[in-house]
């Protein structure tokens, strides 16, 4: 531990935490900037400038960092500062931070750069930021022209119907709407439904938080009812009319409760673009909304990743402080290029790149890191888990169970190293490189145990939501490669989800051809592919044998999915997309969307 300093008496100290302010606050800007600008292409309906925009602005951060450790050590050497000096440049930092409106976020940015500049013995609470030193609680941005971080609205019964169409009309979106009047009627039957038994209490009101969502081809009103000790979070998605009526917006449905929220916030989709002042109002808003969903995940849906990476590992050494069960290898049939592994009292997944594959994956480590940047960037449409990825990652070796070392050891050698590094006389586990992602149950133990109960429903359900989520990644142009049931996972909601990158493709860059007829008996009778294969080449026809073994999957299979053996289905979607289209997928149910049954919901209304 540093003796605290009475005195900050290095003017050089100051100067570089007013640079490292600096670049943090240049990497705020434009990343807001860029958030903000989703509105007008919302409003133009420039599709492909909003995936561009979602996959570029998660480059901004490695960007700001590397300008502004580059400019310590051009101006001010960093590197070469004593440690007492380091120790005010913190001290300093935290100082301009007092009024600032993203403090948590530039803490973040401060790590992010010292690290890089910094031995690693350094990395504890004197230099960086271990633990957050200025509290978020209660930002409020005062100067005259802010815009609150949510609006509050009371209305009685009578005026319900007004109130919403101004919650709508307070964005001020530059199109018109097809029907406003109508929209905010559904809304309000929606509403309706849910206040119909209830009594009005003195506080009721409608939070909604003054930024719009943007993500792909929507825009998301995101607030709460409050009504005595009730709080019903919802979101309406805004959309373009798809018909002759383009550049007409409509509301498309009315999410409810903290499921329905979940699923839209959900880690297996692209990140949001809003426009806020003060991000941490929003997550301790949206935190209301859905209890249960840490923090962590909530910074990444709103696109500030590196936030959402630095609380999860908090969260995480925290966990480890307080469990005392072991590191095991995850359950489930083995990888053949990732390694997995799991504490069983802690939802995620650890996977390290095994360092030898075998003959039919033919792939290295470099690509396989490309598989995964490209799931990162790319729309995930709720079907692909999103992954943290950490390098030099260091656990107590008592928490590894010894089988779990050995098989690291045996297949990825070059990422294992076991020492005391800290020299606190205790022996570590480092980790080079690995990712982190959330635990879901694999799908083909899932479908197991699902025969084994003799829950034939249950089956069913999954085997139809498998090929939705195929069908989700087609609309995404991905072709997983791999479809095996065993590189699925359902998640906590029953959605089925994709983690097995290695294999994946953009869909435009496959080709889909059929099976060739046979020219002889002896290709006829050969069970071994005898036609000509381009590396590229994908033969949906053959895709039976593998998956429909069980006759039971194969009669709900081919009764919803027979299409994803044909290749002129596969086909038919690479060509949409080659024209430029931009498929929708849906956060939330079709049946959920007002224009998919009549204006009254009997079902909520009952
Ligand atoms: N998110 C997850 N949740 C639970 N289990 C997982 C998760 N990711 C992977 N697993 C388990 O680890 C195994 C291997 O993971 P993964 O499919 O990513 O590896 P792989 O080497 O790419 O596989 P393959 O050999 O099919 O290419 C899976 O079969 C599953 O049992």
């Amino acid at each position: 531990m540093a003796v605290f300093p009475q005195r900050l008496d290095s003017p050089l100290a100051y100067a570089i935490a007013q640079a490292l302010m600096d670049g943090f606050d240049r990497h705020y800007r434009l990343f807001r900037l860029e958030s903000a600008r989703a509105k007008e292409r919302f409003e133009r309906s420039d599709w492909h400038g909003q995936q561009r925009a979602q996959r570029e602005r998660i480059e901004f951060y490695d960007l700001r960092v590397r300008e502004a450790s580059q400019r310590l050590e051009t101006e001010f050497r960093a590197h070469e500062q004593p440690m007492e000096v380091w120790q005010q440049i913190k001290l300093h930092y935290i100082g301009l931070l007092i009024e600032h409106h993203q403090p948590e976020l530039a803490e973040t940015f401060f790590n992010s750069v010292t690290t890089k500049i910094l031995h690693r013995t350094y990395f504890h609470n004197d230099f960086i930021f271990v633990r957050p030193a200025v509290s978020t609680e209660y930002i409020e941005n005062d100067e005259p022209a802010a815009t609150a971080t949510y609006r509050a609205y009371y209305p009685t019964r009578d005026t319900l119907h007004e109130t919403l169409v101004r919650i709508v009309d307070n964005f001020r979106l530059q199109c018109p709407f097809d029907d406003l009047q109508r929209d905010t009627g559904r809304v309000l039957q929606a509403m309706a439904a849910r206040l119909a038994q209830v009594k009005l209490r003195a506080n009721f009101q409608i939070q909604v938080l003054s930024s719009l969502f943007f993500r792909n081809k929507g825009a998301y009103v995101v607030g709460k009812i409050i009504n005595g000790f009730n709080e019903v979070p919802f979101a309406l998605p805004i959309l373009h009319r798809e018909d002759e009526e383009a550049g007409r917006l409509v509301i498309d449905a009315c999410l409810f409760g903290e499921d329905e929220l979940q699923m839209l916030f959900s880690f297996a989709r692209a990140y949001f673009m809003v426009d806020m002042e003060v991000p941490s109002a929003y997550v301790q808003f949206l935190r209301s909304l859905m209890p249960r969903k840490p923090r962590a995940e909530i910074y990444n849906a709103l696109g500030l990743a590196k936030q959402g990476k630095t609380l999860f590992y908090r969260d995480f050494l925290y966990h480890l402080r307080h469990s005392s069960d072991k590191f095991r290898t995850a359950p489930g049939i083995k990888g053949m290029v990732m390694l997995v592994f799991d504490l069983p009292s802690f939802p995620y997944v650890f996977k390290i790149i095994k360092d030898h594959f075998p003959l039919q994956k033919d792939t290295t480590r470099e690509q396989v890191k490309g598989k995964y940047l490209l799931v990162k960037q790319h729309d995930r449409v709720g079907r692909m888990a999103d992954t943290l990825e950490y390098s030099e990652v260091a656990f107590a070796r008592e928490r590894f169970e010894d089988e779990l070392i050995e098989e690291i050891r045996r297949h990825a050698p070059s990422q294992l190293e076991i020492s005391d590094r800290d020299g606190d006389g205790k022996e570590e586990v480092i980790i080079k490189h690995l990712y982190i992602e959330r635990r879901m149950i694999p799908l083909n133990i899932y479908l197991q145990e699902a025969f084994d109960a003799g829950a034939a429903e249950q089956v069913d359900r999954a085997v139809v939501e498998y090929g939705n989520a195929i069908k989700d990644l087609v609309a995404a142009n991905i072709f997983p490669g791999d479809m095996l049931w065993k590189n699925f996972g359902v998640t906590r909601n029953g959605k089925v989800v994709f983690y097995d990158y290695d294999e994946i493709e953009y869909l435009t860059d496959c080709e889909f051809r059929r099976v060739p007829a046979p020219r002889n008996e002896e290709e006829e009778m050969s069970g071994e592919v005898w036609w000509p294969v381009g590396p590229r080449d994908v033969f949906p026809e053959t895709f039976g044998p593998f998956l429909l073994g069980n006759p039971a999957v194969r009669e709900v299979f081919m009764r919803h999915h027979a299409d994803l053996l044909d290749p002129a289905f596969w086909q038919s979607h690479k060509e949409r997309i080659l024209s430029g289209h931009v498929f929708d997928v849906f956060p939330y149910d079709a049946d959920k969307r007002f224009g998919n049954h009549p204006p009254v919901r009997e079902e909520q209304a009952a």
